[in-house]
């Protein structure tokens, strides 16, 4: 028994829509598989005693995932995260773990420290999330992984943190810098960039 990694991943032909003013259709959709290669890449070569499965409505995706050899589920019912993230969890739930972290597929400053943390908290807490600059939920583990509605949108962290008080889950939110940085605005990308991101090497947006 164990922890399921789980990454929503859009097509990317729809991915990185905040971004539209500031990159071409072609750039978006390049930043936006860079991004998930690299997520899988490091999941794979960190955590790889872990499984992770990708949830995606995108054949593509899910064969760039089989690559990594991660598990794959086809997200068949309504488009959005939420849906997404509800799927995998209905998946995860029917299988041998005790839980699942997910991990959007855009975070800029993975590191294997913060990941270890998340993972060592789920020891005392029924969730673990990491907040992310806007309020966001870059992070969340959630055990059994079928007991939160998710409420992935504007503030996610709070809604997720009132969930579970409503359901008498423990929790904890941490604040760690690195994972609270995901890619959505060109701030963000100028963040990364001066952070050095690993994830954004050979990226060249100007
Ligand atoms: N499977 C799946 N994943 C999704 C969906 N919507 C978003 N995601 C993923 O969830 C993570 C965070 O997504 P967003 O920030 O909402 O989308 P984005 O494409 O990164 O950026 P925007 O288009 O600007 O919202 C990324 O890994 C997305 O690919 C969806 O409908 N299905
Ligand atoms: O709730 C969230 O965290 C967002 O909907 C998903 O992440 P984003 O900040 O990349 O949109």
């Amino acid at each position: 028994m164990s922890i399921c990694i789980v990454v929503p991943m859009k097509s990317p032909h729809r991915a990185k829509q905040r971004l539209s003013q500031d990159l071409s259709p072609v750039q978006r959709q390049a930043l936006a598989i860079q991004l998930f290669r690299h997520t899988l890449s490091f999941l794979r070569s960190y955590f790889s005693d872990l499984d992770t499965l990708v949830v995606s409505d995108s054949e593509e995706v899910l064969a760039t995932a089989r690559e990594y050899n991660c598990l794959t589920l086809q997200q068949d019912g309504p488009s959005g995260l939420n849906p997404a993230v509800q799927d995998a969890a209905h998946w995860v739930s029917q299988r041998d773990y005790n839980g699942m972290l997910v991990l959007p597929g855009d975070l800029a400053l993975l590191n294997v420290a913060d990941i270890t943390q998340l993972l060592n908290e789920a020891s005392a807490h029924d969730a673990v999330l990491a907040i992310a600059d806007d309020g966001g939920t870059n992070a969340l583990l959630v055990q059994p992984a079928d007991s939160l509605c998710f409420s992935y949108g504007h503030n996610s962290a709070l809604k997720h943190q009132q969930e579970c008080v409503r359901r008498g889950l423990s929790f904890k939110a941490l604040n760690l810098p690195r994972l609270a940085l995901d890619i959505d605005q060109l701030k963000d990308l100028q963040q990364a960039e001066e952070a050095s991101s690993e994830a954004l090497q050979g990226w060249n947006y100007a």
